[in-house]
């Protein structure tokens, strides 16, 4: 994780994965990429061959036929992922970073000079990760995501997370907040733990838990809780929030104003879309007042559907969970005279969820997914698919 070693801004902590339909939300500085599918998509009268074209930024224009559009685009993206930084509103000195490498393995020595040794040094700064890796040369390829009719491929790097070998906080002197707001996911509680065990690794003494969200800033009867490798140590065994989660909203005014009595200086915001719209909006208010401070974003969403994540937290738990029901409606299905059974997962506009439930369960015939449109009826049609599967698996 790259936290304490970003000098400040809004940040994501994880990097890497392409996908087929996106959103842009205004979250972050950064702003994080959503999928985003159409509400009608599985209607009977849709064209199961229909192809996706679409831009990543669909509230940018792009004209196609200006011979530069793909450098626009590409600087527009630059543009978009460029993570703010402290050092750009302040003139900050850096200073060697208190992270110590022996942690991330035993190898590492000063001064290395074998290959094996130097491959855990600190991440540079302009170390970028790419996006898009498959160029596709046509539209109907299977899995194709284009953002123009010629599939063109365009460049696409954000920051690649990690420790780096300068830092601007003094760990001694910092204050850390962390806070989970909105609904829960699973892994809450590991995210809680590993921010305060990394950032004792830096040598940060001063961490604090802001009970229930944002809440904990304006709410009077609320007392932010002291948190330690002691107070971490085994809440990743238990499920929900270590500090509760709330929703509810609050004046960002308010908010900064408690986060400067307090003196922290840097938060660590766990939330949703929600809570991300109310980090950038403290973020920009930080920037305002010219605030010393640092709002990290740690995104959570079950659904593992963020561009920019390999793997979102509590995906996993969800995938397992659901070969529960999965091998419940299996049973139930084979036992009965021409049995279908039918699971509706969760996953909102994204069929990661389903899809790695289905790949993990061996047990499925059909999986259904929001990002592939389908018919129901007609020679090719979903029914006559399960006609023909009643016909040819109902054996007891
Ligand atoms: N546009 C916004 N600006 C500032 N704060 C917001 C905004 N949207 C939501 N919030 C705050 O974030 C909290 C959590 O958002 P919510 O949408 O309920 O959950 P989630 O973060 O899981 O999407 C809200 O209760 C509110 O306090
Ligand atoms: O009850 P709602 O508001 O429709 O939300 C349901 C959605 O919330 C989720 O459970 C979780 O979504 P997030 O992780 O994005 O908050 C989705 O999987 C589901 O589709």
């Amino acid at each position: 994780m790259a936290f304490a070693s970003l000098p400040n801004g809004v940040g994501l902590i994880n990097l890497g994965q392409s996908h087929l339909h996106k959103e842009l939300n205004e979250c972050f500085n950064v702003k994080c990429l959503r999928f985003s599918t159409s509400k009608k998509r599985m209607t009977r009268d849709r064209p199961s061959s229909s192809i996706v074209v679409r831009a990543v930024a669909p509230n940018s224009d792009i004209d196609f036929s200006d011979p530069d559009w793909k450098q626009r685009y590409q600087e527009e993206f630059e543009k978009r992922f460029s993570l703010p930084h402290l050092r750009d509103v302040f003139d900050l000195t850096p200073i060697p970073t208190t992270f110590f490498l022996k942690n991330r393995g035993s190898q590492v020595v000063e001064d290395a000079s074998s290959t094996e040794e130097k491959k855990y040094g600190y991440v540079n700064d302009d170390d970028r990760a790419l996006l898009r890796v498959i160029k596709f040369s046509s539209p109907t390829s299977a899995g194709a995501e284009c953002i123009d009719p010629n599939c063109s491929w365009v460049e696409q790097w954000v920051h690649r997370a990690g420790p780096r070998q300068q830092i601007y906080f003094e760990p001694g002197k910092v204050k850390a907040g962390i806070l989970t707001c909105g609904g829960l996911c699973p892994g809450l509680n590991d995210v809680i733990r590993q921010i305060v065990l990394t950032l004792e690794i830096y040598g940060v003494k001063n961490v604090v838990g802001i009970p229930y969200g944002y809440r904990g800033f304006f709410d009077k009867g609320l007392h932010e809780v002291p948190l330690s490798r002691q107070v971490v140590q085994n809440i990743n065994l238990s499920g929900g929030s270590l500090l509760g989660v709330s929703r509810g909203n609050g004046e960002v005014s308010d908010i900064v104003d408690s986060i400067q009595a307090r003196r922290i200086d840097m938060l660590f915001i766990l939330g949703g879309n929600g809570t991300h719209a109310g980090a950038n909006a403290i973020h920009e208010e930080c920037r305002k007042r010219k605030l010393k401070i640092c709002i990290v974003g740690v995104p959570k969403t079950i659904d593992n559907d963020i561009l920019l994540m390999d793997k979102t937290f509590g995906f996993d738990t969800a995938v397992e969970e659901a070969q529960r029901a999965i091998n419940s409606a299996y049973i139930e299905a084979h036992s009965a005279y021409h049995g279908i059974g039918l699971v509706k997962l969760m996953g909102r506009n994204s069929g990661f969820i389903a899809m790695h439930a289905t790949l993990s369960s061996g047990q499925i015939d059909v999986c259904l997914i929001p990002e592939v449109p389908f018919k129901l009826d007609g020679p090719y049609g979903l029914l006559k698919h399960l006609e023909h599967l009643i016909e040819n698996k109902d054996r007891l």
